[in-house]
């Protein structure tokens, strides 16, 4: 622009200077031509009026000139006022075409890769298959999710039914697949070590073992106790009017109670699953749990379920002795849990429980493979984004990996972190983000899960006869001298295959939950004699009330962060819940539906319906 101005200017100028030396020579030429000198009536020589007509001439062409001067600096002006619009122009133009130039070529490469038949592709002509591979790699999108538990599996899966079979999706794992499900193998068989428990209303979990052709394993009936130390201050008995009724003695109507607020939470959560079969997508946890249940969801995560409860009108006993002992064996922590997470440890406490047959973790590597992801064991360490690419395409973003062998890096269109982020878990670092991604706050609680093959010492919960004792599960409440937060007999994951309950007296496979691994004297005192302990200190579920904010699920345009609704409750079904919404959210944003997003009437309206 500036040199297209710069020679405009110069070619005005050197015009001028033509002129002005043309009248120059015009006039030495007539000095030259002058010999009749001779005075006229008004007494001026010829000479004299030659003069004076030159001088009104040269005036009128000084007038001339300046007046074309001044249209000449004038039109100047437009010209470089046009050439500057001219250019900002070509520049807009430039990426218009670019971007057209792209869609053509991507048409392009969609017509030439639909000309090859399939008998055409085969074994006889390596070259064109190598070439037609070649072509379809070009065309795809690159998806990819960081985590192949049960959050990251789900998201493959959910990504492949949105965007559809073009895309690719590559998962990374550093671990093995199922992440926080996981088996442990005693004598042959295998026990869950991770997450064990699904509800009869996880409509997600049930459609993945449907659809994965898996079989359902009903839970065992239990026989509870809750131990407080010293003694059990509640026994289950096998009559369920008499479990009531001392129910009633020792807490009132609190367990009425109970029940209906978790039935009435439960009730408001199953909206999802319509909001999600209407396609919509939340892009925060609290959108999503605020199109659920309103502020009473949204204060349920930020007031403690003890606080909520009592509210209700529950007993401090009740929630001393009943509530406890269910947050502590399903999340390791106390009633101080934020409410939500406390209905949900409830929920997880109710007699309609099941598992996969085979173990849990099936689903995910089911998942994977019917999502036709590309699993690649290796560690990421950081995600960086590099380049804009035009509108819709948003950004790209590559990073680099570690396997055992080597180092890499990759670039994606679309990226979902499905691992928690918090300190020393993922350490993945973010870099040439703008603005920079925040840290995500909070800790995850360690549980250390023991599977113990042995005989449990009843004497300790005061039945010296190990055949009068009737419990396969022990709970506890606060204690200071309690090491452990819960033992309970398990089944193997495969119980079809011939398996016969234990009785507590015989040699059994007891799962033990504590917050640190037990130590030789707490083996001794919980088990009378034991064949082997196998142990995993995993960090298992969010340190609830270690932050006060649920993070983002947007960390970037195209980049998302699953686990950020553990922080409102940890539970596979959750995870599939998150997984579910943020496929949708991603292929909404990706394709500018933002009226799929954050939708508040029509949800107002689907909610009416049910
Ligand atoms: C909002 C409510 C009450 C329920 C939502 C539905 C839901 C997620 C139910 C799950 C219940 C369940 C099986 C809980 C188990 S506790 C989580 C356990 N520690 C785990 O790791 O899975």
């Amino acid at each position: 622009m500036i040199e297209l101005y710069f020679l405009y200017q110069n070619a005005v100028l050197w015009g001028s200077q033509c002129l002005f030396s043309s009248a120059a020579h015009q006039r030495s030429a007539g000095d030259e031509n002058n010999v009749d000198d001779s005075e006229d009536e008004s007494g001026k020589t010829v000479t004299v009026r030659m003069l004076e007509m030159r001088a009104s001439k040269l005036e009128e062409q000084v007038q001339d000139l300046t007046a074309r001067y001044k249209k000449a600096l004038a039109d100047s002006d437009t010209v470089r006022r046009r050439t500057q619009k001219f250019v900002e122009d070509a520049k807009i133009f430039g990426i218009q075409s670019f971007c057209k130039d792209l869609v053509e070529v991507a048409d392009m490469l969609a017509k030439s890769t639909d000309s090859v038949s399939e008998e055409e592709l085969g074994d006889q002509n390596p070259t064109l298959k190598n070439l037609y591979d070649g072509l379809l790699l070009i065309q795809e999108q690159l998806h990819t999710v960081i985590g192949a538990g049960i959050g990251g599996t789900a998201t493959a899966h959910f990504l492949r039914q949105h965007f559809g079979q073009d895309v690719e999706i590559h998962v990374y794992e550093k671990g093995k697949v199922g992440g926080r499900l996981a088996t442990v193998t005693v004598n042959n068989q295998e026990y869950e070590s991770g997450g064990s428990v699904i509800h009869s209303l996880n409509l997600h979990m049930q459609d993945f073992v449907k659809l994965l052709g898996l079989k359902y394993r009903k839970n065992f009936p239990r026989k509870t106790a809750v131990f407080n130390g010293e003694h059990f201050l509640l026994e289950e008995t096998d009559w369920y009017l008499l479990d009531l009724f001392r129910l009633w003695w020792r807490y009132g109507i609190s367990f009425i109670r109970l029940q209906m607020w978790v039935e009435e939470i439960m009730e408001k959560f199953m909206r999802i699953y319509k909001y999600q079969a209407h396609g919509y997508a939340f892009s925060t946890v609290d959108e999503l749990l605020h199109s659920l249940g309103g502020s009473l969801f949204i204060n349920m995560t930020r007031n403690s379920v003890s606080e909520s409860l009592l509210e209700l009108g529950v007993s401090q006993r009740f929630i001393d002795e009943v509530i406890a002992a269910v947050t502590r064996v399903n999340y390791g922590q106390s009633v101080s849990i934020p409410a939500f997470v406390g209905a949900v440890s409830l929920a997880g406490a109710q007699a309609n429980l099941w598992a996969v047959e085979g173990g849990n973790k099936l689903v995910c590597s089911g998942l994977l493979k019917e999502a036709k992801a590309n699993l690649i064991h290796a560690q990421v360490t950081s995600v960086s984004l590099v380049s804009v690419t035009p509108q819709k395409r948003g950004k790209v973003l590559p990073w680099s990996y570690t396997t055992e062998k080597e180092k890499g890096s990759a670039m994606y269109d679309i990226v979902i972190i499905a691992t928690p982020l918090q300190e020393g878990m993922a350490n993945i670092t973010f870099e040439n983000f703008e603005p920079p991604i925040p840290e995500v706050p909070g800790a995850y609680h360690h549980t250390v899960v023991s599977i113990v093959h042995g005989y449990l010492n009843c004497s300790y919960f005061g039945y010296p006869d190990p055949k009068l004792f009737p419990f396969t599960s022990i709970l506890t409440t606060e204690a200071p001298a309690l090491f452990f937060d819960s033992v309970g007999n398990v089944s193997p994951v495969n119980i079809s295959k011939g398996f016969k309950k234990k009785q507590p007296q015989e040699a059994a496979i007891w799962k033990v939950f504590s917050p640190q691994p037990l130590e030789r004297k707490d083996l001794k005192t919980l088990f009378k004699s034991y064949y082997s302990v196998q142990v995993t200190d995993w960090q298992a579920y969010p340190q609830y009330g270690s932050t006060k904010h649920l993070p983002s699920i947007v960390l970037h345009d195209n980049m998302y962060y699953l686990n950020s609704i553990e922080w409102a409750a940890s539970a596979m079904e959750m995870s599939s819940v998150a997984a579910k919404n943020i496929a949708l959210l991603a292929y909404h944003r990706w394709n500018r539906e933002l009226e799929m997003i954050d939708q508040k009437e029509f949800i107002h309206k689907i909610k009416t319906e049910l």
